[in-house]
């Protein structure tokens, strides 16, 4: 592991990287911030929440000349949340270099923007949509960018923002830096690649398995109909500390978080129908624990990174396996541990085995917490309540009563009374969610690797993230790398019959690996004032 002061970084940066609390680079950034710094352009992946967005920040915070007026670094990122807090990072690092930087999203009151860009930001972290309205008002302009970073990048080609962002980098002079970064890196990623990157280096940190090293990962068999009563009995149970819960649809998504709410939890629900102060008011109680389940759609599954979140239930399995290794990444970030749990429905089976399959990670069936479990995890937690009111508060004030209600009555009798009462039990309201049609396996064409997108010799061989001690990725193996012919976007996504960056790959030479699909996909109407999506996502993928 090296200590940030082993880059040639300066002291304002270092200083604000102390004052972050990092104390050794982690793999990621070990490989990417020497080589983000000679300017080369760069593909970074490595498995979630093990530090990215410093990989790319530093590196771009000390290319910049603070007395610049001009915009001169562009971060893009697929989401709204995830711009807001990639902004926010970037700010705390260049925070005693005196750095400007802004986010700019869909949703937030575009004069407010314009007066932010007033103040002449050197860096704007934004999304597709919102940058493009900005650049047609002319409020923004990057012919002065010289540094990109595509967040997200294989997310963002989901989401339909393949031409946007090709819109917006044909504004960007050609002599820039563009780095890509993503802990999954499926196969038409490359397509991007190819088109906006040049000769890039690739920095793979990635184990055998994709998914982050210290999730526990199990998941519990369980029909439609029963999975509400499941997850009340796996959150008492577990009593996480924050949890994120996702759902398949917005619809569901507001079933569920009203549900909890009316069962007593502290849950409430994000998803992209909700007006964006919905969103940013949702997003700052469960960050600062007010509620402590979030109930979402996969708009929370990329990039987001709250600290405390124990535990992420899959209430609903996610449609594919990318999206499963971004939606539990959510929890065992920046060496801490996490639980995940998938609720699998028994016509799922086959989804979960392809789940499996792809991560390389086997999953632990687990039985379905019982009724018993169930109390005695809520028993725990007042149990845990009492013990540090015990310790902590001032009692003086009780001790007269509690004396007096002693000489009465049996002290085992009393407490028990006191833990029933604190314990809270929750009404047994009858809850009624609209059944969600199981995802079906498709079928997935060639071997899918989520470790793609590298160059097959220069793997990364050390450790996986913070705390995983397993070893590293060494030599490529990607088969043909088909993704997946019948996937979400409708099936013209189109295959690779050879990847490769470099003329290395294995049977195919940059040049020789033409992209073979279609463009449809990417044809279709913006939706008024919306960001773009894929059609097929869209009604399948509906977040
Ligand atoms: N060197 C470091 N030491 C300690 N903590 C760090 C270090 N670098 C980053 N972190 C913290 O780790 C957390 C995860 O970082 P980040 O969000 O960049 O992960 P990521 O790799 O982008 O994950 P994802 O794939 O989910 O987007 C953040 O809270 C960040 O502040
Ligand atoms: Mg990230």
């Amino acid at each position: 592991m090296k200590t940030f002061a082993e880059f040639d970084l300066e002291p304002k940066v270092l200083q604000a990287i102390t004052e972050l609390g990092f104390e050794e680079a982690t793999p990621i950034q070990s490989q990417s911030i020497p080589i983000a710094l000679t300017g080369s352009d760069l593909i970074g992946q490595a498995q979630t929440g093990t530090g990215k967005t410093a990989a790319f920040g530093i590196p771009l915070i000390s290319k910049i000349a603070r007395e610049e007026e001009k915009i001169v670094a562009l971060i893009m990122t697929p989401t709204r949340e995830l711009a807001i807090q990639v902004a926010e990072e970037i700010g705390k690092l260049s925070r005693f270099k005196g750095i400007r930087s802004l986010p700019i999203y869909g949703g937030q009151d575009i004069g407010r923007q314009i007066r932010g860009l007033k103040k002449k930001p050197q860096i704007i972290i934004g999304t597709p949509g919102r940058l493009l309205d900005h650049i047609n008002r002319k409020t923004i302009r990057l012919d002065d960018v010289k540094t990109v970073v595509l967040d997200e990048a294989d997310e963002m080609l989901d989401m339909g923002f393949m031409e946007d962002i090709q819109s917006i980098l044909k504004l960007v002079p050609e002599e820039r830096q563009t780095m890509l970064f993503s802990a999954t890196m499926p196969p038409n990623i490359q397509r991007l690649a190819q088109q906006f990157l040049k000769n890039p280096e690739h920095v793979s940190v990635i184990p055998k398995q994709v998914s982050a090293p210290l999730i526990d990962q199990a998941y519990v068999e369980v029909p439609e109909r029963q999975k509400f009563e499941a997850l009340s009995r796996l959150i008492d149970m577990e009593s996480p500390e924050l949890a994120i819960v996702f759902g398949r649809t917005k619809r569901r998504v507001d079933e569920l978080s009203e549900a909890l709410q009316k069962r007593g939890y502290s849950a409430d629900g994000l998803h992209g129908d909700l007006s964006q102060n919905q969103r940013d008011a949702v997003m700052r109680k469960f960050r600062d624990g007010s509620i402590d389940v979030l109930v979402a759609t996969d708009v929370a599954a990329r990039g987001l990174d709250v600290s405390g979140v124990t535990h992420v239930i899959n209430f609903d399995l996610p449609q594919d396996p990318e999206s499963y290794v971004h939606r539990i990444g959510r929890t065992g970030r920046a060496g801490k541990e996490g639980t995940a749990w998938s609720f699998v429905t028994p016509r799922e089976i086959d989804h979960l085995r392809l789940i499996e399959r792809v991560t390389r990670h086997r999953i632990t069936r687990k039985p379905l917490p019982t009724m018993a479990e169930a109390i005695e995890g809520k028993q725990r937690v007042t149990a845990e309540r009492l013990m540090d009111t015990l310790e902590n508060a001032e009692l003086n004030e009780y001790k007269g009563i509690a004396i007096q209600l002693l000489e009465q009555y049996d002290s085992v009798q009393l407490l028990s009374a006191a833990m029933k009462l604190l314990t809270g039990e929750k009404k047994d309201s009858e809850i009624q969610l609209t059944p969600e049609e199981p995802i079906r396996v498709k079928r997935r064409g060639g071997k899918h690797d989520l470790r793609s997108g590298r160059k097959p010799n220069g793997g990364y061989s050390g450790r996986g993230g913070y705390g995983s001690g397993s070893g590293g990725y060494r030599g490529g193996n990607r088969e043909g790398g088909n993704r997946d012919s019948g996937s979400r976007d409708g099936g013209n996504r189109g295959g690779y019959s050879s990847g490769g960056y470099k003329g290395n790959r294995e049977g195919g030479s940059r040049e020789g690996s033409s992209y073979r699909g279609s463009g449809d996909r990417n044809k279709f109407q913006r939706p008024e004032g919306g960001e773009r999506r894929a059609p097929k996502r869209e009604d399948s993928y509906d977040i």
